[in-house]
């Protein structure tokens, strides 16, 4: 069967720095892929290459066998490449359902008018407390955006990326500086997706742990090249991968 995402050569050079060296990769649909890697490995770039953020210096990537090379990055999400949101692209005086309402409306391309669209409106509303549920934020959900905790505003970039309800999600590092304590709520989250079944997963995590009992499997990168990809046990077991990388950076 085709793959759903695939990159050929993927690579890209700042100045005489290889960031993503030659990557090969695919994945089927409905696939849970964890990518990880020490600081600096190329984790990133390579999402901004498969999201659009950034041109390759060369290589391609493939969307159900189709080229996204001319395709920007707002393309990309409308073909079904789905990026979480950076809190940056949230609106801080808003509170959190409105900010959710607003991605849910923008997958639909429809225009607010409240007077107009009243049954449309109710249903937007419906699908983004739906949502709100499913990241467990249903308590904060008339909270300003801005008053809530680092780990809250995480589930709610959960949220506004489910809202545009791509194929295929991109998550980079939900739980970056979140307290411990904050930690397993977030992975819940991703459980509660990954469970439904629906979604073709990409997730990027520092720490090897996290990530071990929820991927089909794991990609490592090393200074920008694919050191290895298989199964969790296949990755735990493999000598390069520990040398690499296992022996203490995983942990750190
Ligand atoms: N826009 C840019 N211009 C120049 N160099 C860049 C740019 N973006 C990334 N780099 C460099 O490319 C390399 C890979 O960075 P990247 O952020 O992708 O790594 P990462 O694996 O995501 O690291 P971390 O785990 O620390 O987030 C680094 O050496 C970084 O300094």
């Amino acid at each position: 069967m085709e793959p759903i995402l695939k990159t050929t050569n993927l690579s890209i050079k700042f100045g005489e720095h290889k960031a993503v060296d030659g990557v090969n990769f695919e994945m089927p649909a409905k696939h849970f892929k964890s990518i990880i890697g020490p600081n600096g490995a190329g984790k990133t770039t390579f999402f901004n290459l498969i999201s659009g953020e950034l041109e390759p210096t060369e290589g391609d990537v493939f969307l159900k066998g189709a080229s996204l090379k001319k395709k920007s990055s707002v393309e990309r999400t409308r073909l079904g490449v789905g990026r979480s949101f950076q809190i940056t692209n949230v609106f801080p005086n808003l509170t959190v359902l409105e900010n959710v309402r607003l991605a849910v409306q923008s997958k639909r391309k429809v225009r607010f008018d409240m007077f107009r669209h009243f049954l449309q409106y109710k249903n937007i509303t419906a699908e983004a407390e739906q949502i709100l549920q499913q990241v467990l934020l249903t308590d904060k959900m008339h909270q300003v955006a801005n008053q809530l905790s680092h780990g809250e505003k995480r589930k709610l970039e959960i949220g506004m990326l489910l809202a545009l309800d791509t194929e295929i999600l991109l998550l980079d590092e939900p739980t970056a500086g979140m307290s411990l304590e904050e930690v397993p709520a977030i992975l819940e989250v991703i459980r509660s997706i990954k469970e439904r079944g629906d979604k073709t997963i990409l997730l990027i995590e520092h720490k090897m742990d996290m990530i071990i009992d929820l991927s089909d499997s794991i990609m490592v990168l090393f200074n920008g090249t694919l050191l290895a990809d298989g199964t969790p046990k296949e990755i735990m077991d493999n000598e390069t991968v520990q040398q690499a990388y296992l022996g203490g950076l995983a942990y750190e």
